[in-house]
């Protein structure tokens, strides 16, 4: 089977995982949800360093059922947490090839060298301080490190929630070149919606210890009925294709499924992928083609759905061509004023688009 498939169960005194849910076999799925919600214990239980009961598939092979419980150093998994931890005494080259030498060489998949390019490490390799790296340069040192050892599978747990914005920010890009350049599933941590929409493929939801949404990224995002479309940051995620430049005004049009929007000027070729995040409180409706705006990105759609959100506001759920979803986030007021309703074309203005650089898988 291609894929993973786990199920769990583990009962705590106070906290009870009962968790099952499939993802693909390549990407990064998001373990999502709020503090206590159980997706570090579930990031255990797949590392195999918590004994729930359950069974996990990973690519075809069974790492746990009610025969099997591969113990923890035998599954060929890379696993980065919180703080980076790395040996003191040794350089970071050391530090980096401290498992490949472990490795057999038929399972060395992946060379050094390889692996300093996708992190940016070439400078610091010869350093022999690690202590005295900057947190985001030691993440990246131990991302490395977990990589060398040539695992199937990495997990990672908030690999940048003890980084400054600074140095988030600064680690992010090398984290997206990693999403291009490797071959194995990777499951991320987080809690932050935007290193999701960032960089992941698939979004597992976790509320108290339960599954409570699987899918792709861009569906489960545009999901009304889930938490994420109540979030101050709800929003939709868009592939979309680098389609033109405009030197003169410094902007760049993607074209998507449905329309075409227009961001700052990209440095990235014709043709090349991007992924384009759209907030829901970002897109105003209007019933008519707007005349004399200045917002230049308007996209016509279909209502799908509304739903009320606080006292005062409404989540619209809308369909740009056939396939493209948007969520815009207006007033009650402005709903009734304007007579929406699921099945009216409405002209979406879209006021803001944060573009994440990099071209997706
Ligand atoms: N070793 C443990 N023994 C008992 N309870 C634990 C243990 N580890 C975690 N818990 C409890 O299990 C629940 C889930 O914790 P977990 O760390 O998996 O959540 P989380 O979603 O990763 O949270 P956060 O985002 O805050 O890290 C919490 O109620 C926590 O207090």
């Amino acid at each position: 089977m291609n894929g993973i498939r786990a199920r769990f169960v583990l009962h705590r005194d106070d906290f009870k995982l009962e968790s099952e849910f499939t993802a693909p076999a390549l990407g990064i799925t998001a373990l999502f949800g709020p503090s206590g919600s159980g997706k570090t214990t579930l990031l255990r239980c797949i590392a195999g360093l918590e004994r729930a009961q359950g069974s996990l598939n990973v690519n075809g092979e069974t790492w746990q059922d009610e025969q099997t419980f591969v113990p923890v150093h035998k599954r060929p998994l890379g696993y980065v947490f919180q703080e980076a931890s790395l040996f003191p005494h040794l350089s970071v080259r050391a530090n980096l090839e401290y498992g490949y030498r472990r490795t057999p060489a038929s399972e060395q998949r992946v060379k050094p060298e390889q692996v300093i390019d996708w992190l940016g490490l070439a400078h610091l390799v010869e350093r022999r301080d690690p202590a005295q790296l900057s947190g985001g340069e030691r993440q990246r040192v131990a991302i490395g490190r977990a990589l060398l050892t040539s695992p199937r599978l990495l997990l990672m747990d908030e690999p940048l929630s003890a980084l400054d914005s600074a140095s988030k920010q600064e680690i992010l890009p090398y984290l997206e070149h990693l999403h291009r350049e490797l071959e194995i599933p990777v499951f991320y941590v987080s809690h932050a919606l935007d290193e999701v929409a960032r960089l992941a493929d698939h979004l597992v939801l976790l509320q108290q210890g339960r599954v409570i949404a699987s899918g792709a990224l861009h569906e489960t995002l545009a999901r009304l009925d889930l938490p994420t479309a109540h979030f101050d940051d709800a929003g939709v995620v868009i592939e979309a294709e680098v389609a033109a430049h405009e030197e003169r005004y410094h902007l760049t049009r993607v074209d998507m499924v449905g329309g075409q929007l227009w961001v700052g000027l990209l440095d990235q070729p014709i043709g090349s992928s991007v992924r384009a995040r759209v907030l829901a409180r970002d897109v105003s409706l209007a019933t008519q083609m707007p005349q004399g705006s200045s917002i230049s990105n308007i996209l016509q759609s279909t209502i799908l759905e509304l739903s009320d959100e606080g006292a005062d506001k409404v989540n619209v759920l809308l369909a740009v061509g056939d396939s493209q979803r948007l969520l815009s986030r207006i007033t009650r007021r402005s709903r009734d004023l304007l007579g929406l309703e699921v099945g009216r074309v409405v002209y979406a203005q879209v006021k803001s688009v944060a573009l994440m650089q990099g071209e997706k898988r």
